[in-house]
């Protein structure tokens, strides 16, 4: 198991990067390709190992798919084209993957098994296998079908009209792709919005999809047709490097062609909220995704609640939110975010145990944490507990510690952010 030493940044950050690609998008750009008709090109793919496994899983499934670094080509044979695994499909540690491939053999007239590591066997699949029961589909697993392994044997489903407790992109996604392939009209509501990738990339396929505020439907029978897609920035791989920047003495930096979709661009929000330093120039569409190029330089921060709508927004942002909010003047309080306790790991409970090994001030509560700044932070061991975001939340933190961060399971990093070191060390090289 890797730990990785983060020591005190001597430097202030300084620059210009382009972050790698959106892990949601990247994820959907393969998934739909596999189930379209004709060749689908991906530019910009994300090559972390979740986005991996979606390929591995999707070649196991018998659709052919080359990949190299950012580049993917997809020979979709419709719907039709997938065909019975003689493998079990392994997720690996990828939630998006696990919930999106369970809404696409829902449908599907064969026998597949999917499981993943550790931290996916503990995450609830209920909130997706319930829905697609309730469409018809043959799923099982442990626990009454809520935990890997899950076994699917897909078959005729008919739509439904699902009103979802959570606002989840991926049950949204799961229960409309299943609705492409059923009788009738499927329709999901959320009670908030939740992000809006497959809405929008399932159009750019060819897809009719009726949105009306809160509900998303579609009608069954439709088939996609290959795209070229090209994937933005991550804001939520930017949002380390956003963070770092305003809590680093001396920084000035630019994120190049950051996605700024707003149902994923809380965390600009919450940095303008809080007063940092920051400009959004070159503002234009690719791809049917709004992109951006962000400065951001050394801030004077205040605390800010958090809450409410916003939640989705920022969702996976709130382990990085909350080391920006132990430099902030005053309190910080996150509340409405009880789906962070499943997640890769509880974040509510590692977070607030990781930060306060490190020294802040910082509580968990029932729905989220408060914290209490601006504090002082030390270096000491802590883990990611295997959760990426924690890793990288960790690592900006040791950026600004008196002595040495050392972050177990580093390893974890690479699942969203492969190349996330390699910044951290452009940043202190560029003046
Ligand atoms: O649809 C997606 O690509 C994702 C949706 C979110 O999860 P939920 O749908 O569980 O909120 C998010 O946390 C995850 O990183 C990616
Ligand atoms: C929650 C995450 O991803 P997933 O649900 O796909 O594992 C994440 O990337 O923070």
């Amino acid at each position: 198991m890797s730990t990785a030493i983060v020591k005190h940044s001597q430097v202030g950050l300084n620059g210009t990067i382009q972050v790698p690609g959106d892990k949601s998008i990247s994820h959907r750009a393969v998934m739909f390709g596999a189930i379209a008709e004709g060749t689908t090109t991906v530019e910009g793919f994300l090559p972390g190992e979740d986005c991996l496994s979606t390929i591995s899983c999707f070649r196991k499934l018998g659709v052919s798919i080359e990949q190299t670094e950012d580049k993917v080509t997809i020979e979709g044979k419709g719907w039709d084209g997938l065909t019975e695994p003689s493998e079990i499909l392994d997720v690996g540690n990828s939630g998006t993957t696990t919930r999106l491939m369970l809404g696409i053999l829902a449908t599907r007239p064969f026998h597949s098994v999917i499981i993943g590591d550790d931290s996916i066997a503990k995450r609830p699949m209920a909130r997706v296998t319930e829905p697609l029961r309730s469409m018809g589909s043959d799923i099982d697993g442990r626990q009454n079908g809520n935990y890997t392994p899950l076994s699917i044997r897909g078959g005729a489903t008919k739509g439904i009209k699902f009103q979802s407790k959570v606002a989840s992109a991926q049950v949204k996604s799961a229960i409309l792709l299943a609705g492409l392939q059923s009788e009738g009209v499927t329709s999901v509501s959320e009670p908030a919005l939740s992000r809006d990738h497959t809405e929008r990339m399932l159009e750019a396929y060819g897809v009719e999809v009726k949105r009306d505020g809160l509900t998303v439907s579609v009608e069954g029978g439709q088939s996609l047709k290959a795209q070229h897609i090209v994937v933005p920035g991550d804001i939520s791989s930017a949002a380390f490097f956003l963070v770092a920047a305003a809590i680093v003495p001396n920084s000035n930096i630019t994120i190049e062609g950051v996605g700024m979709n707003p149902t994923r661009s809380g965390i600009i929000d919450v940095l303008l909220n809080m007063g940092a330093t920051m400009t959004i120039q070159n503002e234009r569409v690719v791809g049917g995704e709004p992109i951006a190029d962000i400065t951001i330089s050394t801030s004077a921060l205040k605390g800010i609640e958090i809450g409410g709508d916003l939640i989705p927004r920022l969702i996976d942002e709130i382990p990085v939110i909350a080391v920006l909010a132990t430099q902030a003047e005053g309190k910080t309080v996150i509340r409405d975010a009880e789906e962070l306790k499943v997640k890769e790991t509880n974040r509510i409970d590692t977070v607030v145990s990781e930060l306060s090994k490190l020294g802040a001030k910082i509580q968990a509560t029932d729905d989220g944490m408060i914290i209490e700044g601006p504090s002082s932070l030390k270096g000491t061991s802590v883990s990611s507990f295997g959760d990426h975001r924690i890793g990288m939340a960790l690592a900006i933190a040791g950026l600004i510690t008196d002595g040495d961060v050392q972050i177990g399971r580093s390893d974890a990093i690479a699942v969203s952010y492969p190349n996330f070191f390699e910044h951290i060390k452009q940043l202190q090289q560029d003046k």
